[in-house]
């Protein structure tokens, strides 16, 4: 199969990548562009769509540059979830700006519909809380503010536009996975959910066909950087595409990504109503399957290592973490980055970051370690909620910077009590996307030939006595009940 490859896009916040995945796994090319974005009022958050059709264009003409000779047998896209934009469906033409996941200006919206007694249902039915970040209120927003008839719009994820771009204006589609973070689907059911759809709004008729993550949901079509007649064989939120690149395939299987903050995803048996703080989400839909997956997300993790750096006046975050590991515990020290408020499991806007447990025994190297565990920590009661409501418990891929300090990696194993398996898919995103589409036209057989493209390092296993992580994790939990002293 030399010479051909899958082109995956991976259209995230910041940047459109586009990159080609050989059949031996192997990135051959990659390209990417800058994604501009905008910030009209404090909280507002904007793109704008045809940029980001641009943008991806661009990505795909220098990555496709790079590689002449390669044929292309099919795309697949990854995209920013909740992302959420209207069109004309007769010009093609955007009505007002990409609301981003990021963007709060529908915060009140939400409180109403909580005030109002909706959220329990709403979490029955699509597994995501009344909250700004999903794109129902957004939907509601555009409406409201740039609507026409409802037989002209489009509504759609950043995936459906870009679908609609490279299909000529011809398709109008998305993926389970990305339907699932719109809050106007039914998990159970497997629809759009008509009942929301009223509460939101939001007429049926201007919202995309849903298919499978692995589908051929159009060819390309006028699309300028392409030729005519590829297969566009797949559409996956981002953080679901990875999870599927590093063949999370059993139940209860799930991947912890470390960066600015941290995300935990596990695989579920079925659909499971989310217990409080943590989400329900589809992870991707393969033969008119869904498999689902609990997903919870941390504000500040990786991100408290240089401002504690700086606190402790050391030069990087690696000369933090190597004062870290000179003690063997923090001598009671806890720190609670809630510098931002806190995300999951606690969603406790108000509370405010602290170093506690002081005594005239700390010192610098408590405090560093107290940072470095926190990362563990936080992770540790995402995951420990979840393994306990879905009754199953798997492998746990780790990724991002941080999965590659042993010290951090060493400790997230130990909180967890749980063996850690570090991935080193690079763009796992695209990756994730290419699998789905290679599976979906058949360049790969089966989940079994995708699960053996998967790079994995040995898995580090717990060794910590059991006394001392108990010790340690109810000193953290006394910490994180303190958080909310500062308001
Ligand atoms: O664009 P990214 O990579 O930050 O991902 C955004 C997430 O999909 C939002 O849920």
């Amino acid at each position: 199969m030399t010479g051909k490859a899958i082109l995956a896009i991976d259209e995230g916040t910041t940047n459109s990548k586009a990159v080609l995945v050989s059949h031996a796994g192997d990135i051959i090319a990659s390209a990417s562009a800058p994604v501009p974005i905008s910030h009209p009022k404090s909280g507002w958050v904007e793109q704008d769509a045809e940029a980001i059709w641009q943008a991806t264009a661009t990505a795909i003409a220098e990555c496709l540059k790079k590689a002449p000779e390669t044929e292309i047998v099919a795309l697949g896209i990854s995209n920013q979830r909740e992302s959420i934009l209207i069109w004309d469906r007769n010009t093609g033409r955007p009505l007002g700006p990409v609301i981003s996941w990021q963007c709060r200006r529908t915060a009140d919206a939400c409180r109403a519909l909580r005030e109002a007694g909706h959220e329990a249902d709403v979490i029955a039915r699509t597994g995501l809380p009344l909250d700004p970040m999903f794109s129902a209120t957004k939907v509601a927003w555009l409406l409201d503010n740039h609507g026409r008839a409802a037989r002209d719009i489009c509504i759609g994820t950043v995936d459906s536009w870009l679908i609609w771009k490279l299909s000529g204006g011809s398709v109008h589609a998305t993926d389970r996975a990305n339907a699932a973070r719109t809050q106007l689907f039914n998990l159970a059911e497997g629809c759009w959910d008509d009942d929301l759809c009223r509460l939101f709004g939001v007429d049926p008729e201007m919202l995309p066909s849903v298919f499978d993550s692995a589908h051929i949901f159009a060819a390309t079509k006028d699309a300028g950087v392409l030729p005519d007649g590829l297969p566009i064989a797949s559409a996956i939120g981002d953080s679901h595409a990875a999870l599927f690149s590093h063949a999370a395939f059993a139940t209860g299987d799930g991947k912890m990504t470390f960066g600015t903050g941290s995300s935990v995803m596990t695989t579920l048996a079925d659909y499971i109503v989310p217990p409080d703080g943590i989400t329900t989400t589809i992870a991707w839909s393969i033969a008119g399957r869904p498999t689902f997956a609990f997903e919870g997300n941390i504000l500040v993790s990786a991100s408290i290592f240089p401002w504690t750096a700086e606190l402790l006046g050391l030069e990087s975050v690696e000369a933090l973490l190597v004062l870290a590991e000179t003690v063997e515990d923090t001598g009671g020290v806890a720190l609670v980055p809630a510098h931002v408020g806190l995300g999951s499991p606690h969603w406790d806007a108000d509370a405010r970051g602290l170093v506690c447990g002081l005594s005239f025994a700390s010192r610098p190297a408590h405090i560093a370690r107290a940072a470095a565990e926190s990362l563990a920590f936080q992770v540790r009661d995402v995951y420990a909620i979840m393994a306990e409501a879905a009754g199953h418990a798997g492998r746990i891929s780790v990724d991002g910077g941080p999965s590659r300090n042993r010290f951090l990696m060493q400790l997230v194993a130990d909180y967890l009590d749980r063996p850690v398996t570090p991935c080193r898919n690079a763009e796992a995103s695209a990756i994730g996307a290419a699998h789905l589409a290679g599976l979906a036209v058949g360049f790969w057989p089966d989940l079994e030939a995708l699960s053996a493209l998967a790079r994995r390092e040995p898995e580090i296993a717990p060794s910590m006595p059991a006394d001392r992580r108990d010790r340690s994790i109810g000193e953290w939990t006394k910490a994180i009940a303190r958080t909310t002293f500062a308001v």
